[in-house]
């Protein structure tokens, strides 16, 4: 697997390592810092650095309406083959996960990705799980709280009422149900680590045997094994075959919209879509939107100041806060004014702890990629670092390594198309974020309905909680409090 290059001339700059191993990228990765590390290299070698003997990385933003691309021009690479799940025995390619256009493009415009993308269907039910978490810890008053875990709780709760109905139970419970949150955790750390080296993947996590052996210790963290056979009675896929014997017993749930009427078998394109997305949905979504959140939260406890002027204003009378309603407010507009501030706050801590840190991988299609004064040939595996581009001081300002929500409120139009365009939490082009819009409703109720009863202080043993990044943001030792106000 060590690949010595034996191109003529290699003009790129990175670091020797770079150019022999393809391990330099796993080196990047394994310590949970690869974000800094990424920046680091920006720093020394310039706007285009080698990170392998076929990857680069690039620093300046003008490219990333390049390698993400509206029309599929540039594909994803074989990183995203380490997230493939095994379905009955062989990997699935989910709409996340392949790099084939016409996939991509009939898996989103499935009822199922189509319903996802739509957040106003579910705004009861994300208001309810939010009531449900509020109830919690009403239940736990003066406890120190696991905020590392319990949006987790909430959001795989969350999730499962509005694809299934019913609930997994993570917050009746309070605990983490099944294993799943560690589990999810665990092996997103390794595939992420993984994923630098693909070729390794069909004899590991794309190999049904191996991963059956694996299976077979019981504390082998399998998310997507404890996500089908688990949930609340019938397990998860029961569910989807039995639902319409079931007599729609999951109320408005994406499964009943899917489904209607129809009968449903294994083999029906319908059942596929629902198992498609259930791992987008958990191993994804759900994910994605829990550690998003504890990055709020972590962002609005470092700036007491923040967080102070949030309350108030949602604890202000003549505020709204029914947070589906305020999902177009991307750009500014007077009469929207009113309920900027979530979003300002969401944004940026968004910005400053945006979830998925390494780049995410292009690859150059035919003709290659002129960059500056290199030519990158057809081939080559290119990424923008989201954490260098957010911190773009050309774009943000020369606080850019600051946490300042109003950023967001003072900015001009032009200034703020640029933040926008540079703003890469929710990826970009054409295959950027599908969830973006139900995610930001949910963090949004998650909050307002939150800091309207509750003022949140920190409880850990140590001052600042430990953060890792391999390919999630992850929290450890995040303890806090939430008092009544
Ligand atoms: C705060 C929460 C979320 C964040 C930060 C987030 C982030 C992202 C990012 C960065 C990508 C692009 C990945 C890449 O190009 O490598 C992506 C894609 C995707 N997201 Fe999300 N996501 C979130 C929530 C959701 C939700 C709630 C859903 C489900 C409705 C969802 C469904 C998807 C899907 C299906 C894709 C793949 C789109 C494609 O490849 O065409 N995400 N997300």
């Amino acid at each position: 697997c060590f690949v010595i290059r034996t191109r003529q001339k290699d003009t790129i700059p990175g670091p020797l390592l770079a150019r022999i191993t393809t391990y330099y990228r796993v080196w990047l990765l394994i310590a949970g810092d690869a974000p800094s590390k990424y920046a680091s290299l920006h720093k020394r070698f310039g706007p285009v650095v080698r990170t392998g003997p076929n990857h680069v990385s690039i620093s300046d933003s003008k490219y990333i309406p390049i390698a993400y691309d509206a029309k599929h021009v540039f594909r994803k690479g074989r990183f995203y083959d380490v997230f493939r799940p095994l379905y009955r025995g062989k990997p699935m390619d989910t709409v996340f996960t392949t790099s084939d256009p016409a996939l991509n493009k009939s898996l989103k415009r499935s009822l199922v990705t189509h319903m996802l993308s739509r957040p106003q269907l579910y705004a009861k039910e994300v208001d309810e799980s939010v009531d449900m978490f509020i109830q919690q810890m009403q239940a736990m008053e003066g406890e120190s709280i696991d905020i590392s875990s319990w949006p987790f709780y909430w959001a795989f709760d969350m999730t499962y009422t509005l694809v299934f109905g019913g609930s997994f139970g993570f917050m009746a419970n309070r605990c983490d149900f099944n294993g799943m949150v560690h589990s999810f955790k665990t092996i997103l750390r390794s595939t992420a680590v993984l994923g630098q080296v693909p070729q390794w993947c069909p004899t590991t996590l794309a190999n049904d045997r191996f991963m059956t052996w694996c299976r077979s210790f019981s504390s082998f963290p399998d998310p997507t094994i404890k996500l089908l056979n688990a949930g609340s009675s019938p397990n998860t896929l029961r569910r989807v075959s039995e639902h319409t014997l079931n007599a729609h017993d999951c109320g408005q749930s994406l499964l009943c919209r899917v489904l209607a009427n129809r009968t449903l078998n294994e083999d029906s394109p319908e059942y596929l879509e629902v198992v498609n997305v259930l791992f987008e949905g958990y191993l994804a979504a759900a994910g994605e939107v829990a550690v998003s959140l504890t990055s709020i939260i972590y962002s609005l406890l470092g700036d007491p100041r923040v967080m102070q002027t949030l309350a108030q204003s949602i604890r202000s009378k003549d505020m709204k806060v029914t947070p589906y309603l305020f999902v177009h407010a991307q750009l500014r507009s007077a009469e929207l004014s009113n309920v900027l501030p979530s979003t300002a706050v969401i944004k940026e801590s968004l910005r400053m702890h945006t979830s998925n840190s390494p780049p995410m991988e292009r690859v150059v299609p035919h003709g290659g990629l002129a960059v500056n004064e290199h030519l990158l040939p057809e081939g080559t595996v290119v990424g923008i670092p989201q954490y260098v581009a957010h911190r773009d001081q050309n774009v943000y300002g020369l606080d850019a390594d600051d946490f300042r929500p109003e950023r967001w409120l003072e900015a001009d139009e032009s200034a703020l198309r640029a933040m926008e365009q540079n703003f890469m939490t929710f990826g970009k082009g054409c295959r950027g974020c599908v969830g973006r819009e139900l995610a930001m409703m949910e963090m949004r109720a998650f909050v307002m309905k939150v800091l309207d009863v509750y003022d949140i202080e920190w409880a850990s043993e140590t001052v600042r909680p430990r953060v890792a990044n391999y390919w999630m943001m992850e929290y450890f030792d995040f303890y806090v409090r939430f008092k009544p106000r």
